[in-house]
């Protein structure tokens, strides 16, 4: 035992002796489309230990693929008995890695995908057994009166959006929600399961968010949604941050449960199923969990807030995050509510995106644009490059190393733009895969395939069904995507050089050099990632590879056991400062932000373009 783990026993022996915990540690959790993710942490902020459930490799049996089963007609779900065998499989992993400090544990929290939906009944009332698994039970009660979730890529409810549009206009839920009807958004998979399949809704006695469905099955009782998820439901007025009455029927409303909590409020103490089979201390809080992308706003503002930057001050510039995980998501704070049924806006596409209640600041909110197509699209894009090398991808370990050689093997050239909308995208509404070459005349072109801008240039148009992957696409998507993340921001009214400071960038793929650097390049900011002070030792990670929702998690955990625990003479809990920092990852190169601030009109013309003619 070193030193500093003999004082805080000392220390927290004064506190056993009331019945709490002693070395306290704190778990943050993170639900995610692939994986589920559990970091620990010291009440000092010290990294512990991290251990990870990948659903592919490790439950194989729910036949995912990168963690979901992708249907007919848009539909995406995941199988809910798979995330509760992830819960405890994770746990195991927890229980082999800390040994009997599993039972340090002060407090969980934690993050999830957002808008996935969980539909429950008899929950409360089953009588646990210790000794079975705890999906079998969960199984064996048909718990769960929809086992096949419905999640974030899910895009099979158009006809649900357009009924609530025509109800009562896409200004007026997108003033009282935040947005306008999206698929994905929670209220309209609710009617979608109550028109097509009526006796399950009626059968249905709670509905959960996946970043509620997590802490119910720790608490062994329906936890309540939390705030900023909530408003990825086009449910909740995000300005009283109560349920909505013209949104929300009375019947609903039952199934929804009280209204929603802030970030990381203490809602319970652990099951005692998790305390016989895993060791964990009887008195080891639940804290409310929110959605991925505000956990990574909390962790941001945290920091912030270790480090005395006051982010709520009107005058401090924005710091951005941006999310590269399975999704790319971009989400920022604002002061004040941007909708007002006396001040609409001038279109319908004004209200594009989302506005977020803020996770933890009551008077603040976020906007939040997300598009489906990151990570996986990029994805494609790489696996395709090595078949064309080696008709066997599996047989080449660097996949990224393949496509940064592409990538390198091209400019930032004008002359061509790509969009890659594997899935139906989310912003804009547009699919399919497409690239658009510069030409000098429309002859010897088909009329239809070329596309005049208004600078006068013209692109013959190709659909990637009659064209193949080349290494041109791993430069141009890279491009596409974050060129699309600029324009969005600057449709959300945001002088991108005046009001942006920063940009944090985090997810699986922030660990790519040059999407950091075409990230820096395009908005023409530095981009920063997550970094720590001191020596971890030799599991030693930085934070955007640990899981920043993870980490909001632990770190909500361990704010809320502080809360209810205030340091005094009894306890001695006293947590230090924070040691975690933003690290500068890229400047931006002057030449390449000017390439790419010549090519916006036209990379603006062509999205949309696609938006009214897919
Ligand atoms: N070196 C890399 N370059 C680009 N993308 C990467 C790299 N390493 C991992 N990724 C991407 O990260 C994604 C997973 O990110 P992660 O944040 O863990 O996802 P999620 O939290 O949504 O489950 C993978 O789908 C993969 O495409
Ligand atoms: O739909 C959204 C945000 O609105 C997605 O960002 C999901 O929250 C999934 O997150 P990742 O698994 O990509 O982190």
């Amino acid at each position: 035992m070193k030193n500093k783990d003999i004082i805080i026993v000392t220390l927290f022996s004064q506190v056993l002796s009331c019945n709490i915990i002693l070395m306290a540690l704190f778990l943050g959790l993170d639900l995610s489309t692939q994986q589920l993710k559990g970091v620990v942490i010291r009440d000092d902020f010290t990294f512990v230990y991290e251990t990870l459930v990948v659903f592919d490799l490790e439950l194989p049996q729910y036949k995912t693929t990168k963690g979901r089963v992708l249907h007919k007609n848009g539909v995406v779900t995941s199988p809910v008995l798979m995330w509760v065998d992830a819960i405890s499989l994770l746990f195991c992993k927890l229980k082999n890695g800390l040994g009997d400090r599993i039972a340090d544990i002060a407090s969980i929290g934690g993050a999830a995908q957002q808008h996935g939906s969980v539909y429950w009944k008899d929950f409360e009332n089953i009588k646990l057994d210790n000794n079975l698994a705890l999906s079998k039970q969960f199984e064996t009660h048909n718990v769960f009166t929809v086992t096949n979730s419905p999640t974030w890529e899910d895009s099979s409810t158009t006809e649900y959006c357009n009924e609530l549009s025509s109800l009562h206009t896409p200004q007026k839920i997108a003033i009282i929600s935040g947005s306008v009807p999206y698929e994905r958004f929670t209220g309209n998979q609710i009617s979608k399961v109550q028109k097509e399949f009526p006796e399950i809704y009626n059968n249905t006695e709670r509905i959960s968010l996946v970043s509620s469905f997590l802490p119910s099955i720790l608490l062994g009782l329906y936890a309540p949604i939390e705030v900023s998820d909530a408003s990825g439901m086009n449910l909740l007025d995000v300005q009283t941050r109560k349920w909505s009455q013209v949104l929300c029927d009375q019947e609903l409303l039952s199934k929804l449960g009280p209204d929603p909590v802030f970030f990381g409020t203490a809602i319970g103490t652990i099951h005692d199923y998790f305390v016989s089979n895993y060791g964990f201390n009887k008195k080891c809080m639940i804290c409310s969990m929110t959605g991925d992308n505000p956990g990574n706003l909390s962790f941001i503002d945290d920091l912030a807030q270790e480090n005395s930057l006051n982010t709520h001050s009107p005058n401090t510039k924005l710091t951005i995050v941006v999310s590269l995980g399975t999704s790319d998501t971009i989400i920022f704070p604002i002061k004040a509510y941007p909708y007002s049924f006396e001040n609409l806006l001038p279109s319908v596409d004004s209200y594009t995106g989302s506005i977020l209640s803020h996770p933890n600041a009551p008077n603040e909110w976020a906007v939040l644009i997300c598009y489906k197509n990151g990570s996986l699209a990029r994805e494609f894009i790489c696996n395709n490059l090595q078949e064309n090398i080696n008709n066997n991808p599996k047989l080449v370990s660097d996949k990224w190393g393949t496509f940064e050689k592409a990538y390198n093997y091209t400019q930032i050239s004008p002359d061509q733009f790509g969009f890659y909308y594997i899935l139906p995208e989310i912003i804009p509404k547009a699919k399919g895969i497409h690239r658009f070459t510069r030409i000098s005349s429309r002859e010897g072109h088909d009329r239809d395939s070329v596309v005049q801008t208004p600078s006068s240039s013209l692109y013959k148009h190709e659909l990637i069904s009659s064209i193949k992957i080349i290494d041109a696409d791993a430069r141009l998507i890279i491009k596409s995507q974050v060129m699309s993340m600029k324009l969005d921001c600057l449709r959300k009214n945001l002088d991108v050089r005046s009001d942006i400071e920063k940009l944090v960038i985090t997810g699986g793929a922030s660990k790519n050099d040059l999407i950091l650097q075409t990230i820096a390049d395009v908005f023409g900011l530095p981009t920063y990632t997550i970094d720590h002070d001191g020596d971890l030792g030799d599991e030693s990670k930085d934070v955007s590879s640990l899981s920043m929702p993870a980490m909001a998690g632990a770190m909500s955990a361990l704010k809320s056991f502080q809360k209810n625990f205030p340091p005094n003479a009894s306890n001695s809990f006293n947590p230090t400062k924070s040691t975690y920092f933003l690290k500068l990852a890229k400047p931006p190169i002057h030449s390449n932000s000017l390439e790419y601030m010549n090519q916006m009109a036209d990379f603006t013309y062509l999205r949309d373009y696609l938006a009214s003619h897919t």
